[in-house]
């Protein structure tokens, strides 16, 4: 009888399942594990803080490197439906999600729509004399395509569709629509749903596509927390047109998190492998040096390691940041609303891009051996250039947070600023002096005046080519690049200031040797990303060749410092092996043990000699082809 240990771990490696049987095997771990979470569920109650934690536990535990066929039902499913259903439909259905006798996905996404999803194409139009709403995918770029687990495994899905109403378009709203039979799973009458194909990771994910050939649904299967449709079809608008946006934050900022656990497992392999794996001599007739004694190498995952506790605390911040707004939001004050989608944007956008460059030198850095698929390596790498366009591709997040940041400068003197942008007044005070000086505070300053600095660049030459008879949008899109450059300065400001604020915060109550250790990480981030960042500061700043030669020794003194605590500051994520699944990564450091125990699984070592010999290398090499 095997433990429920080795139900979830064992078995044949992924890596050598079909397409088909990987699916099959990670809905059969995901029951396993799901039916573990419904405990906790049952005992936690769901509101969206309950939630999160729920949710980190989907994500965190996320036992395939693949995703899980569940994950879009707890990422989105669920989540749309706590911020956009009325009471009435939280009562018929939130139950039955939460302890998943239905599995619900989110399909927004089209074939021919991603970004922009004003241009969404699919129509839910409104019958009042049925009192129903004909849900229509009027061509083949109208299919949805991408939702996940929406290929075999979920009976019912969120569409966002465009609403008609007495022959005017309302725009998109949200409809929970049921796909396949509660009983047998068939696909109901007038809908096309399928899985899209094998993808370069995410595979248990079951990414699928779905098209409506006129599927009537009640009225009542419109959310409609927000905007409503009446028995006669009279159109009541939401409070702000904004708020359908809702749930594309949330899971933004569950995505800062995740972007966290994914890097933490990548620096966890990389850093541990890294004092396993002995290369070169550093010195003539010594023995072979541990590669995380290379000064090069540690630069690859030092900064690594640095940048994931730097993320973790912005996570954390953007979380409270967003319940504290989300509060808001409940009682009607839409105040902070913009802020909050222009930090979630930036935060999405820079930590899943952060994590999936120091993922990439992780895999590098681990050499041949971070290239098998039993390192891990891969897949996360993979995992981590995903998180770069689902939910928001990075470049249109940033673009939004730029829109955001011109708008607050346009209205700079008006009134006090929100608190993730109150810096941008204080470094453009009249009277306001600064020299650059080499420390955190001189650093965090630096950036903070860059950001301000490319806010108003950009306006000016808004500005500049509008009065010259460019239209707005052209405008626009010629200085998108700066725009997005912006976007990203605002955000490296934020992180360093965040990391450095409530580092020192959490330093006071750590032993003084801890408190030294997370100093230095505070100062290695800080520093990294000024010498990243030269170019902008040179142009901003009194930064002179002279401060750049000493950061540099700066950066290198730090390397030495934080190389002796670089295997306990990752011991300290405590990742289970059997989460790591990996060769390089295990806590017992038996490298190349586990990388032949991984290869003697491969298929092609069950015997001695493969069937293509005699088929087709033989009559070859004998001329006989
Ligand atoms: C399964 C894997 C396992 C683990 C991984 C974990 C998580 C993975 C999660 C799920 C898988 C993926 C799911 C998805 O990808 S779901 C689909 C996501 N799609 C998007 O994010 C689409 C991105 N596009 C947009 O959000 C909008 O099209 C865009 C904002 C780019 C433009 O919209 P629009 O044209 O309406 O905006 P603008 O004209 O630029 O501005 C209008 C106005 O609205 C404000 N706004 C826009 N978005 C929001 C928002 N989300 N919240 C609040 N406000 C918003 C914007 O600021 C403007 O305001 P103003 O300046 O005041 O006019
Ligand atoms: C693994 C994965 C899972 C997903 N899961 C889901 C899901 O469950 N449900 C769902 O609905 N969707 C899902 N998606 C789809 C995802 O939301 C979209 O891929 C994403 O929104 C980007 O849209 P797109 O793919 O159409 O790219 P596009 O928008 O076509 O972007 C392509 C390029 O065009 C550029 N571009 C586009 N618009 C602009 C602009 N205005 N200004 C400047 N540049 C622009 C982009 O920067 C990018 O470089 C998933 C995607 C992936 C990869």
């Amino acid at each position: 009888m095997l433990t429920k240990r080795e139900e979830l771990f064992g078995g044949t490696p992924d890596e050598y399942l079909s397409h088909k049987e990987k699916y099959e095997n990670s809905t059969r771990k995901a029951v396993i594990l799901f039916s573990l979470l419904r405990k906790i569920q049952e005992e936690n109650n769901t509101d969206l803080t309950n939630y999160r934690n729920l949710l980190s536990g989907v994500l965190g535990a996320s036992i395939s490197q693949d995703g899980s066929p569940f994950g879009l039902h707890y990422i989105m499913f669920m989540p749309v439906f706590m911020s956009q259903a009325d009471e009435e439909q939280q009562e018929r259905w939130l139950h039955r999600a939460l302890n998943c006798s239905i599995i619900g996905s989110y399909a927004q996404t089209e074939l021919g729509h991603g970004t922009f999803i004003r241009g969404l194409e699919t129509t839910a139009t409104y019958d009042p004399s049925t009192q129903e709403f004909v849900l229509h995918s009027p061509t083949l770029t109208s299919y949805k395509w991408w939702p996940g687990g929406l290929g075999n495994t979920a009976n019912y899905c969120i569409v966002i569709a465009q609403l008609y109403s007495k022959g005017e378009c309302h725009g998109i709203h949200s409809f929970i629509v049921q796909v396949r039979d509660e009983d047998t799973h068939m696909p109901l009458p007038g809908i096309k749903v399928g899985e899209i194909g094998v993808k370069m990771g995410l595979n248990a994910v079951n990414n699928g596509f779905i098209g409506f050939e006129n599927v009537r649904i009640p009225r009542t299967n419109m959310l409609m927390k927000h905007a409503k449709i009446l028995e006669d079809g009279t159109y009541v608008k939401s409070k702000n047109s904004k708020l359908i946006y809702g749930a594309m934050v949330f899971v933004r900022v569950v995505i800062v998190f995740d972007s966290v656990n994914y890097l933490a497992k990548a620096i966890t392999v990389a850093t541990r492998y890294s004092a396993v794996r002995r290369q070169s001599q550093l010195k003539e007739g010594e023995p072979e040096r541990q590669i995380l004694d290379y000064v090069t190498q540690q630069d690859k995952i030092l900064t690594a390691i640095a940048g994931c506790f730097a993320m973790k605390m912005n996570a954390r911040m953007l979380w409270d940041t967003f319940n504290v707004i989300n509060d808001q939001l409940h009682k009607g004050n839409m105040e902070r609303l913009g802020e909050l989608h222009a930090l979630a944007c930036c935060l999405k956008a820079i930590s899943t891009s952060d994590s999936s460059l120091f993922t990439a030198r992780c895999r590098v850095s681990c050499g041949g051996h971070g290239y098998m698929v039993s390192s891990t390596l891969p897949a996360t790498s993979a995992l981590t250039t995903a998180s770069c366009t689902y939910e928001g591709d990075n470049t249109v997040l940033l673009l939004q947070t730029a829109r955001f940041l011109l708008k607050t400068w346009r209205q700079i003197d008006t009134g006090p600023l929100t608190p993730t942008v109150e810096y941008l007044k204080t470094v453009s005070a009249p009277g306001f002096s600064y020299k650059w000086e080499n420390s955190i505070e001189g650093i965090i300053r630096g950036f903070q005046i860059v950001s301000m600095k490319k806010i108003s660049s950009c306006l000016n030459l808004m500005t500049a080519k509008v009065m010259s008879g460019m239209s707005q949008a052209d405008a626009w899109n010629t200085i998108s690049i700066q725009l997005v450059s912006a976007g990203e300065s605002h955000c490296r400001a934020i992180v360093i200031s965040t990391f450095h604020e409530d580092m020192s915060k959490a330093m006071r109550s750590m032993s003084a040797s801890l408190a030294e250790v997370m100093g230095q990480l505070v100062e290695l981030y800080a520093v990294y990303w000024t010498l990243e960042r030269l170019g902008d500061l040179l142009e901003y700043t009194s930064i002179s060749g002279a401060d750049v030669v000493k950061l540099r020794s700066w950066y290198e003194e730090l390397l030495r410092k934080i190389r002796p605590n670089a295997v306990g500051l990752v011991d300290a994520f405590d990742i289970i092996d059997e989460l790591l699944q990996s060769t390089l990564g295990a806590y017992d450091g038996r490298v190349y043990e586990r990388l032949m125990e991984e290869a003697l699984k491969s298929p092609l070592n069950a015997e001695p000699v493969n069937q293509s010999f005699h088929k087709y290398l033989k009559p070859f090499m004998q001329g006989k082809l």
